[in-house]
């Protein structure tokens, strides 16, 4: 089953006194609110256009618009028409009257003819785009339409021309990082520096501890070597923990160029909230090379503005795993560059620069010729929670089942939602270790035993959620025999207690999703904190968005690596049981996952997919007729 975000329902019937209803509206926007397809936004903003439009628009159309503005607002770029009916197949309840949702031939002729898309005599007001495209017919607000377009200009552009090489160079800057060729395997980390070398834009997709930021140091130390040492080098990520994170992997690997800074792409861009980017297509970036770090998490707005900032002869590096959720905002770009259907052919790469082995198979010869590189090896955790991992991507069910309850792969396990008994051990083993570390005034040894253990939920709130599991993990730590000792002191923190940032803090360099532990010192409570291998500790009243840290969402996990992690699923019907979800959440342990669930639901999760609907994966044609003169 594929569930695309743009057509997941928001869930079941509204009540009039949900913000999220719309108050007197007698339509059929009105009736597909009630029935919760629709959020008071959407309708407000049909309204608005049609307002604005100046001429009336046939019902079927608004409700195009609607469920385009919808589909925005569930992560997808633009609707797929094809995918409307999916709206009814998702709501066993019978909530949604499938009368009220126009098949999508009829769709797609109405809003052909509206002048949401055509525009009308009375302005120039077009604010809907029309496309086809190989997933059926399209329908973009002109923002992202724009947006979308600008994307695949700059790429098409991009990949139109290869930066001039001198192959025996190439060769001797890559054997100088890598080291002779070894063993009869492809290497794909240094096809993608090869690549790197021949190519203005690369994707080095890869799971997690598959070497991306490892293979992106020695990417960089190949393009600074083919240089002679000038490259100027602008390294980013969407967030402000990415960056950090970036910083300290990049800073401790000794075959990185020194003096590198990673920063947000909004700080590189100079974007601050409200405002027009510093740095776009009349003022652009100054760098010969600009690497983009968990790209999945950057939405299709910020990849549009950063392409259209970068030099046509920067080389730009885009770096992620495009299987962990996607942005919180519309696209997944990172998924629709590795899954793209490519229509022109590249011009081919110069003999000698790329290992040859990989250009014999075709496939692997079409991805890199147009630079994607798929990192598949594992540095970093066991075989077992790969295989999981692998499954679940793949969406075979059957398999994940199987694989979780076969006692030959100890490292990931299914509970029953009431077998509590190992989580308890679990979480009491890993508390006793914090406070003992945290007691005796370890920073080093409580930092490490807070990444041993941690719950992830699906949810923040009820009793599947962060909310109900943190309430049950206090109080199972509060059976520990030292219980007593644990006395808030006057910032109201004690030692051994876990915490989560929840805000962005530029002074103090902590950033949301970030986790320490409060630590006895010499003079009083500090918070501790490790980056990379560096432990920083705080004063409590320096870190003003804490919270406990017992239990965090799989949303916040993402970037983060513990030893073992439990996975609260949440109950079946959840709209945010995905695969991508569970994905994200077995892949966040180096060595050992508990699943907390039934087989069903494990199954169901691995089912559902959320596809956001985008026309970058395959060509597009725009089908909006010229407006009326
Ligand atoms: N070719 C290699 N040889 C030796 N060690 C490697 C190699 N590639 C990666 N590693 C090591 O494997 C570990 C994981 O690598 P890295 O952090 O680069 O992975 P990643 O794909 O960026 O992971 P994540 O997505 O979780 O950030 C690191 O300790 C890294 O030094």
């Amino acid at each position: 089953m594929t569930i695309p975000d743009s057509t997941a329902a928001d869930g079941p019937s509204r009540s009039r006194f949900d913000a999220r209803a719309v108050i007197a509206d007698d339509g059929v926007l009105g009736a597909l609110n009630a029935a919760g397809v629709l959020d008071a936004a959407d309708v407000h903003v049909t309204r608005r256009l049609v307002t604005l439009c100046g001429v009336p628009v046939a019902e079927t159309a608004q409700v195009g618009a609607a469920l385009a503005v919808r589909a925005v607002r569930h992560g997808s770029t633009c609707l797929a028409l094809a995918r409307v009916p999916e709206l009814i197949r998702d709501d066993p309840d019978g909530v949604v009257d499938p009368t009220l949702l126009p098949a999508p031939a009829e769709l797609e002729r109405a809003l052909a003819d509206c002048a949401l898309v055509r525009g009308s005599g009375a302005g120039p007001l077009r604010p809907l785009v029309l496309a086809s495209s190989d997933d059926g017919p399209l329908l973009y607000l002109h923002k992202y339409f724009r947006q979308e377009q600008l994307i695949r200009t700059v790429l098409a552009e991009r990949a139109a021309s290869r930066p001039p090489v001198d192959v025996a160079a190439v060769s001797a800057a890559v054997e100088a990082v890598f080291g002779p060729v070894e063993g009869s395997e492809v290497d794909l980390q240094r096809v993608a520096a090869q690549l790197a070398a021949t190519s203005w834009t690369v994707v080095v997709a890869g799971g997690p501890g598959t070497g991306k930021t490892y293979t992106v140091a020695r990417i960089l130390a190949v393009l600074d070597r083919l240089s002679g040492r000038t490259s100027r080098i602008g390294l980013c990520a969407p967030t402000g923990r990415a960056a950090a994170q970036l910083q300290a992997a990049v800073s401790a690997d000794p075959a990185a160029p020194a003096s590198v800074r990673a920063v947000t792409v909004h700080s590189l861009l100079g974007w601050r909230p409200g405002s027009q980017p510093r740095h776009g297509r009349g003022n652009r970036l100054p760098y010969d090379v600009v690497v983009v770090d968990e790209t999945s998490m950057l939405s299709m707005t910020a990849m549009s503005r950063l392409l259209d900032a970068v030099r046509p002869d920067t080389r730009v590096i885009l770096v992620g795993d495009p299987h962990q959720l996607a942005s919180v905002e519309a696209g997944a770009v990172l998924a629709d560059l590795v899954d793209r259907v490519a229509t022109t052919a590249p011009p081919p790469i110069p003999a000698g620069v790329v290992d040859q082995r990989v250009l014999s198979s075709a496939g692997d010869r079409t991805r890199v010729e147009h630079g994607v590189v798929t990192l598949s090896r594992g540095h970093r955790f066991g075989g077992g929670i790969a295989r999981v991992a692998a499954a679940i991507n793949r969406g075979d069910a059957d398999a994940v089942v199987d694989l979780v309850s076969d006692a030959d792969i100890p490292e990931v396990t299914l509970v029953e939602p009431e077998d509590l008994d190992g989580i308890r051990a679990d979480v009491l083993a890993w508390g006793s270790a914090l406070r003992d570390a945290a007691l005796a005034g370890d920073a080093d040894a409580a930092l490490g035993a807070l990444n041993v253990h941690r719950v992830l939920c699906a949810h923040r709130e009820g009793s599947w959620g962060v909310q109900g599991w943190s309430r049950r993990i206090i109080e199972w730590l509060s059976a520990l025999p030292d219980h007593h000792r644990l006395v808030p002191d006057s910032t109201e923190r004690y030692a051994g207690e876990p915490l989560l940032v929840t805000a962005n803090d530029r002074h103090t360099e902590t950033f949301n999703g970030d986790s320490g532990v409060v630590t006895r010192a010499e003079n009083g409570l500090r918070v501790a904190f490790r980056r990379g291998e560096v432990v920083r500790t705080l004063h409590p009243t320096q870190l003003a968005d804490v919270m406990p840290l017992y239990a965090m969402t799989i949303h916040r996990s993402q970037g983060s690596q513990f030893d073992g992690v439990t996975v609260i699923l949440p109950p079946q019907g959840s709209e945010l049981l995905t695969r991508e979800l569970l994905y994200t959440a077995v892949t966040r342990a180096q060595s050992r996952v508990r699943i907390v669930g039934t087989r069903e639901v494990l199954a169901a999760a691995v089912a559902r997919r959320v596809q956001r609907a985008s026309g970058l994966r395959s060509p597009i044609h725009v089908v909006t007729p010229p407006a009326p003169s």
